[in-house]
């Protein structure tokens, strides 16, 4: 879609939906193409000036960051922007550990990189994420409780309680990046 002449195409992958849920936020707001990260190919991303790829945190690993990171030679010309969405707040080390772990030097350099919160809702989560999330919360539960960072306690809680951190004003560092010159 035509957004002051700069072609935008916000593209996502999410478990849960709340990488879904930013990921359509942004596109309303800028009023961008929206798709599903197996509905574009190469090909597609190629027709736009802006990509927004937005993907959720699974053990550091942002989802489907590969369709990215395997074209970025042929995309390097272009606006690329990441968000990842995860129950970590943005702290600049955990976006140090985002980056590190999830992109070449070359797309440290090139690309414009946010981290969002998404949620955590325990009872919804499929057999291997619970047991998965089982295993970190006992884990956890080993530690002293003045040993736990305050996250750490955040986090035992939320297996009890679920949690919602999306929040729509999230966005707009984002909003205003892709708004900004090419
Ligand atoms: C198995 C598992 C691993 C996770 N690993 C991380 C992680 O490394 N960092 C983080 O911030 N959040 C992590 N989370 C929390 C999810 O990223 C969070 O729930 C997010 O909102 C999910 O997004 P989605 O609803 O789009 O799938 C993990 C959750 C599960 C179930």
């Amino acid at each position: 879609m035509l957004n002051n002449e700069n072609r935008v195409i916000v593209i996502y992958k999410s478990k849960y939906g709340s990488a879904q849920r930013y990921a359509q936020w942004i596109a309303e707001e800028v009023k961008a193409d929206l798709v599903e990260r197996s509905q574009i190919t190469l090909e597609g991303m190629l027709q736009y000036d802006t990509i927004v790829y937005g993907g959720s945190l699974y053990a550091v690993g942002i989802l489907g960051l590969s369709l990215i990171k395997k074209n970025f030679d042929k995309l390097k010309e272009k606006k690329v922007i990441v968000f990842s969405v995860g129950a970590s707040p943005a702290y600049p080390e955990t976006i140090e550990d985002v980056k590190n772990n999830n992109f070449t030097e070359e797309m440290k350099k090139k690309v414009h990189f946010f981290h969002l919160r998404g949620g955590f809702n325990y009872e919804k989560l499929n057999a291997l994420d619970k047991i998965l999330m089982y295993l970190l919360k006992k884990k956890l539960e080993h530690k002293k409780r003045d040993e736990l960072t305050n996250d750490e306690k955040g986090m035992l809680a939320s297996y009890a309680h679920p949690v919602d951190w999306t929040n729509k004003k999230s966005i707009d560092p984002i909003v205003q990046c892709i708004n900004s010159a090419l």
